[in-house]
């Protein structure tokens, strides 16, 4: 098989004095949209800000493309990310800015082209995601669905070779929700590029990726494709797939006892 686009190897991460990865291992391969699920706090931006440099493993290595992104200097990481694409929830869109000029944004800053060919892509890239015909909006006459697309064009702009996703169906209609997940799939095969979506969305992603990587105490603790995930036995994928909401990742926060905290005095008989 060839070198993996994303590998992350026994990787260990904390803010302060505190883990919060503590031996990571994972592989995305070319082609492949896989998704990252987990409990909340559990390292999944954590993961996604490694792979794009913004932070640094204590341990182990990630690489991106064969390069380990902890040994890179600031140029290098420059050119890696260039090969990125990020769509965050919460990922706006320049709100002084057409829908159009957003999404010239990236060309204009980072590719030195002709207005033109400028002009040509936009197009293209709004066409991909259906809103071509959006390109003279500005960001406030827009719904929440078409502002999450035009943030997607934005992010294809310069031909990302992986895309980054971070709880990108967070607050959509089940209408636009099931189009941003159908255009993930259709955008990461048309560039031959790979996606990691980190996602608390069961049911789409399992319909739209390839594989499903689930994290806990710092690390993968199951995994498999939607098919293997769908008649998985472990306790955690069987909690996440049916939405319930205590079992293995506890509904309650580790906390001193409720009555101790409220002051009561416990009576014995
Ligand atoms: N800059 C930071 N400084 C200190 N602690 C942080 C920082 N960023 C995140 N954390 C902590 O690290 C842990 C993991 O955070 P992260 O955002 O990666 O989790 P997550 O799995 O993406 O969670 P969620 O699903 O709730 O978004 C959390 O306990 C969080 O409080």
């Amino acid at each position: 098989m060839s070198t993996p686009l994303v590998q992350l190897d026994q990787v260990r991460f904390g803010y302060g004095d505190h883990d919060i990865l503590s031996d990571l291992s994972l592989t995305v391969q070319r082609g492949q949209v896989v998704a990252i699920m987990g409990g909340s706090g559990s390292g999944k931006t954590t993961l996604l800000r490694l792979i794009g440099g913004q932070l640094r493993a204590r341990a182990g290595r990630v690489l991106v493309d064969g390069a380990d992104v902890g040994g890179m200097n600031e140029t290098a990481l420059y050119d890696m990310r260039r090969k990125l694409g990020m769509l965050f929830q919460f990922g706006a869109l320049f709100t002084d800015l057409s829908v159009f000029d957003n999404v010239a944004f990236p060309l204009r800053e980072r590719a030195k082209l002709p207005e033109s060919i400028i002009r040509d892509l936009v197009l293209m890239k709004l066409h991909a995601v259906g809103l071509r015909g959006a390109a003279n909006l500005m960001p406030f006459e827009l719904s929440g669905g078409m502002a999450r697309r035009v943030a997607l064009a934005r992010a294809i702009a310069l031909d990302p070779m992986l895309m980054l996703y971070d709880e990108p169906f967070t607050g959509l209609d089940p209408i636009s929700l099931a189009t941003i997940g159908q255009l993930i799939r259709e955008l990461n095969d048309a560039l031959g590029a790979a996606s990691i979506v980190v996602t608390h969305d069961v049911a789409e992603s399992l319909s739209l990726v390839d594989y499903v990587y689930f994290m806990a105490d710092g690390k993968v603790i199951a995994q498999g494709t939607p098919d293997e995930v769908r008649a998985s036995d472990h306790p955690f994928v069987k909690q996440f797939i049916n939405g319930e909401p205590d079992g293995p990742l506890p509904f309650h926060k580790p906390a001193a006892p409720y009555a101790q905290e409220l002051g009561l005095e416990i009576v014995r008989a």
